[in-house]
């Protein structure tokens, strides 16, 4: 049995069809990359996924258990997690307490708890911090924190729902090369360690090609090919679809 499978997800927008027919699985511990060009489908059918949007067609699986229709809450009780930028609102909370914060949620307590004591899950929010290498950085204001820290503690936040599915929406946005190398390393890592599954979309063909364990290709709404990072860096449809626009596909340096 699959962690996650689609089949033969459908959504037209007026006459654009934004998917057909996707049919694809996650299993536990893989990182699962979603690519394809600008317009192909891909938030499309993460928003499928994630329950933001309903589908036309089609079917979603979370270990056999159909959940095409059930809101992102329920998606998110049931297992599948995603990573969000930390609003604005929480910079100002410490590190330690913006993960506090996500497992009071998580064990669906009231968040008035948290006026009575700000000791509440801390144990387990520095476990979870130092899994992300930022234990240290546990008393300090989010908002002194560099970018990429800021991300290892947004995949902290989600890792305190207990995911079985984490759907990643372009994880490195706006890092720094060597910093999108670390957070790639220690989230493939971390899915292996913990058996999650891990589905993201990624514009920076590095980025894919070097960590993905699996790779997804969607143009225009249809899945033209599915495999390895070396099956579709080889694959003669992908590298047409993307006309030497990335190095990591062509091989050029
Ligand atoms: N809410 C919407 N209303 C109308 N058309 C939409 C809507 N959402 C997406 N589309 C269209 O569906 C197609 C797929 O869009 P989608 O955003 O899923 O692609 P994408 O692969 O995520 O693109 P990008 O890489 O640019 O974010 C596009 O042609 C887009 O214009």
């Amino acid at each position: 049995m699959s962690l996650l499978a689609v089949e033969r997800l459908n959504k037209a927008f007026g006459g654009v069809v934004a998917a057909h027919d996707v049919s694809f699985a996650v299993e536990r511990g893989e990182m699962l990359a979603l690519i394809g060009p600008n317009g192909a489908g891909k938030s499309t059918v993460f928003n499928m996924i994630g329950g933001q949007l309903p589908p036309d067609r089609g079917a979603v699986l979370l270990e056999d258990k159909a959940i095409t229709l059930a809101s992102p809450q329920e998606r998110f009780r049931q297992g599948i997690g995603r990573t969000f930028q930390i609003a604005q609102a929480f910079h100002s909370m410490t590190v330690c307490e913006n993960v506090q914060m996500a497992l009071i949620s998580h064990h669906r307590e009231s968040r008035a708890i948290w006026t009575e004591a700000r000791q509440h899950h801390r144990r387990d929010a520095l476990d979870l911090l130092s899994q992300v290498g930022m234990a240290e950085a546990a008393d300090r204001s989010c908002s002194v924190l560099a970018y990429g820290d800021v991300k290892r503690v947004e995949l902290a936040i989600a890792l305190a729902g207990e995911p079985k599915l984490l759907l990643m929406d372009e994880p490195t946005a706006g890092m720094a090369f060597r910093e999108r190398a670390a957070l790639m390393d220690l989230t493939h890592s971390i899915a292996r360690t913990r058996r999650i599954g891990i589905l993201f979309t990624e514009h920076d063909m590095d980025v894919v090609f070097g960590h993905a364990s699996r790779i997804l290709v969607l143009l225009r709404g249809e899945i033209i090919a599915a495999g390895s990072p070396a099956e579709i860096r080889e694959n003669a449809q992908v590298r047409q679809a993307y006309l030497g626009n990335a190095p990591a596909l062509t091989g050029a340096p």
